[in-house]
């Protein structure tokens, strides 16, 4: 190691990571994913975002992990760290985002943390503590029906209290709108009442440059991708173009895509009504005949790579996850659908696909590792929370431009403006 990481980041999901990532690229960090964590030193950059797939595994593994990642990122001389959770707080009261975060308090010998997942630039804002995904608050949002963490309560001191020991309190609005200095004295405030996460009010990227000052010393952050805007000014770092360069595009393209948000659901069917070549994976299919499927599939995309991109879908509306999840149960249906998308990611890639977009945090989480990608660069965004990314090694031996999409994240034209992008 050349020089210590100014940042340490454990994100609990792929697409997340991404997120977080090109966030820190854009205000001027240079930064590497890493897939899990590494297993020797990664040199050269000022922040390195692990990303882990713990979001809805048991508290126990989640907490787990994440000690180990930070256990390494600590190894790497880091002096702060940053939990990167969804903006739209994807967690049950079992956890894993209050478990997590009150284990790495512990480890790393802190009573208090900041805790926001505010994104205004993806339209997730907090007022009094309530996040509102656009207009709407969370449990109005598509989030109420999401498969795996469905999100019924839009109040953040609330959720993050029903999976926290510590008491959990507010820095409102009005603190954060009179800047980094009142919110510090509010931390202390907070701090001398024994409360152990204050979630942060935030809904103008200028919350959120006043609160990474605010928060320059702390030892730990639990956040969605906004609060990274702030931290690289800390370090004196500025954005800069040249942070984003990747490698030019060659090969084939293809969309896999598991993610079953509205915005996922409208990027499929504007895919599909300009003429995009698509197919659905059915599970109750892939239960019974899970090989044949996937044969299916890939003797249908085999033909169709050299005109265009091709979409491999299991996006679905609530009714039809929630039939699905009836027959199958919630997990087994989540599982079976992500090993048999990460299945036909790699057999894409194996034909040929260089140019990959996988949406859906869980799904990308799957496809990652089925390519045994354990880094990738981070490049020039294509919506905000998306940019592409390069893995210069793939268990396939070949090299793969990737882009993973949040479920909720990106226009309705999103997939093939993507393609346009990198090109
Ligand atoms: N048709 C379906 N029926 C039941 N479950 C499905 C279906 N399609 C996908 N799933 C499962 O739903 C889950 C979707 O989660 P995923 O994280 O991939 O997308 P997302 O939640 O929209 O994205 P993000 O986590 O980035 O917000 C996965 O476990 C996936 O396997
Ligand atoms: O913060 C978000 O919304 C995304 O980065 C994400 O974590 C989706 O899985």
């Amino acid at each position: 190691m050349t020089r210590p990481l100014l940042l340490g980041c454990i994100a609990d999901d792929f697409t997340g990571a991404t997120d977080l990532a090109n966030n820190l690229v854009r205000a001027g960090m240079k930064v590497v994913q890493t897939i899990g964590v590494p297993r020797g030193p990664v040199e050269g950059v000022d922040a390195v975002v692990v990303a882990l797939k713990s979001r809805t595994i048991p508290a126990a593994e989640a907490v787990a992990q994440s000690l180990a990642t930070l256990h390494w990122l600590r190894e790497q001389g880091c002096g702060q760290f940053y939990f990167k959770v969804c903006s739209t707080f994807d967690s049950t009261p079992q956890g894993n985002i209050g478990p997590v975060a009150e284990a790495l308090l512990q480890a790393l010998g802190a009573d208090f943390c900041c805790v926001t997942p505010a994104f205004p630039e993806n339209a997730r804002t907090v007022y009094q503590g309530y996040l509102f995904v656009g207009e709407v608050p969370l449990n109005e949002s598509g989030m109420r029906n999401h498969p795996l963490t469905p999100m019924t309560d839009a109040n953040l001191v609330r959720v993050m209290q029903a999976q926290s020991d510590g008491p959990v309190g507010l820095i409102p609005h009005a603190v954060v709108r009179a800047g980094s200095e009142a919110i510090r004295q509010r931390i202390a405030t907070l701090r001398a009442d024994g409360v152990r996460f204050g979630v942060v009010d935030a809904v103008a990227n200028e919350d959120l440059m006043a609160l990474g000052a605010a928060i320059a010393d702390a030892p730990l952050v639990v956040a969605g991708s906004g609060v990274a805007i702030g931290l690289p000014r800390n370090h004196g770092l500025a954005p800069s173009p040249a942070a984003a360069a990747l490698p030019p595009p060659r090969g084939a393209q293809a969309i896999v895509s598991g993610s079953c948000s509205l915005a996922t659901q409208q990027q499929v069917a504007e895919f599909q009504r300009s003429g995009g070549a698509s197919y659905v994976i059915e599970p109750l299919q892939l239960s019974q005949r899970r090989e044949a499927v996937i044969a299916a599939v890939l003797e249908w995309a085999q033909p169709r790579l050299a005109q265009g991109p091709v979409l491999v879908y299991s996006t679905a509306t609530p009714d039809a996850v929630r039939a699905v999840q009836q027959d199958l149960g919630v997990q087994q249906a989540g599982e079976l659908v992500e090993q048999a998308l990460a299945a036909i990611g790699r057999a894409l890639v194996e034909r040929g696909v260089r140019q990959l977009v996988v949406a859906g945090g869980e799904t990308s989480g799957a496809v990652v590792q089925a390519l045994g990608i354990q880094q990738m660069r981070i490049g020039p965004q294509i919506d905000p929370g998306v940019p592409w990314c390069h893995a210069a090694a793939t268990a396939c031996e070949a090299e793969l431009h990737l882009a993973l999409k949040s479920g909720n994240f990106g226009t309705p034209d999103f997939f093939r403006k993507s393609f346009e992008r990198l090109a």
